[in-house]
């Protein structure tokens, strides 16, 4: 019998994305020889400045990206193509909304491929569209909403699908502070009541210290990789101004200052 830190769980071995330059021809990796381990319903951060690699690394891992050597594995399984039982939240929610359709439509989208029955989508996106806070504007159209809203939609929506594993590019980078905190709470309390696997990207580290339960480093780029990975037990919700929370704060803080 697998156990449920077995299922879901993400393996990858030296893992490359390469490019070659269009002048020259010369061979330049984005991430080299990544060797990483997510259990299955963990909640883990990558942390790292811009332009390290973080969205090629989770786009390699949703399927959008091919690797350039290198394992990689979900459920034991080689990933080379999407999969139903992953799911990506961009930054963005406008690219990922349809403007044409309502709030419920857009959560219900997925459900509607799958040939869901009607009733039964109700009662999926009904659930969701509460969890994010947004009961009472199932009716609204994308433009009618704020940004922070937009981006409920695309959360509610990936939730709607039920994917195994949630996949986050700085979801919450391009909201208001006030919004953004709102919503980091609600994710934890989301993973803690559906026990999926995250992988989180951001380039800052107090989120990921409120967010994950590991936290780990990618050096500057090109030839990027995971250098560190800091476990974080402080209980849930995170006390910014806690001692705990300071000193972790400093020590990830000077990987990025050497
Ligand atoms: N198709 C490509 N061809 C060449 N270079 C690429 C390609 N895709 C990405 N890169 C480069 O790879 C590096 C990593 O990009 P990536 O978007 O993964 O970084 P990131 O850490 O997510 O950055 P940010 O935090 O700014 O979003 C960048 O220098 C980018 O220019």
């Amino acid at each position: 019998m697998s156990s449920l830190s077995n299922r879901h769980a993400i393996q990858i071995e030296q893992l490359r994305k390469s490019y070659s330059a269009q002048t020259t021809g010369d061979v330049h990796y984005i991430i080299k020889d990544v060797n990483l381990v997510i259990k299955g319903g963990e909640f883990f951060v990558l942390l790292g400045p811009s332009g390290c690699g973080k969205s090629t690394l989770l786009n390699m891992i949703a399927g959008f990206v091919s690797k350039s050597g290198g394992n990689l594995k979900v459920d034991n399984v080689e990933v080379d193509r999407p999969g139903r039982d992953r799911a990506v939240v961009f930054q963005q929610a406008d690219s990922s909304l349809f403007p044409w359709l309502t709030v419920q439509e857009n959560v219900e989208f997925g459900l509607r491929m799958k040939k869901t029955p009607k009733a039964e989508r109700k009662v999926i996106s009904d659930r969701f569209i509460q969890l994010v806070g947004l009961s009472g504007h199932e009716k609204k159209f994308p433009k009618e909403l704020s940004g922070g809203m937009k981006q409920r939609v695309q959360l509610a929506r990936v939730l709607a699908n039920d994917p195994a594993i949630l996949l986050m590019d700085e979801p919450f980078g391009a909201l208001d502070a006030m919004t953004r905190r709102t919503m980091q709470k609600e994710l934890v309390n989301i993973w803690r009541e559906t026990h999926k696997t995250v992988i989180f990207v951001t380039h800052d580290i107090q989120e990921a210290l409120l967010l994950g339960e590991r936290i780990g480093i990618m050096s500057v780029g090109p030839s990027s990789n995971i250098t560190d990975i800091y476990d974080n037990t402080l209980p849930f919700p995170r006390d910014v101004a806690s001692p705990e929370f300071y000193s972790l704060y400093n020590r990830i803080q000077g990987h990025f200052e050497e």
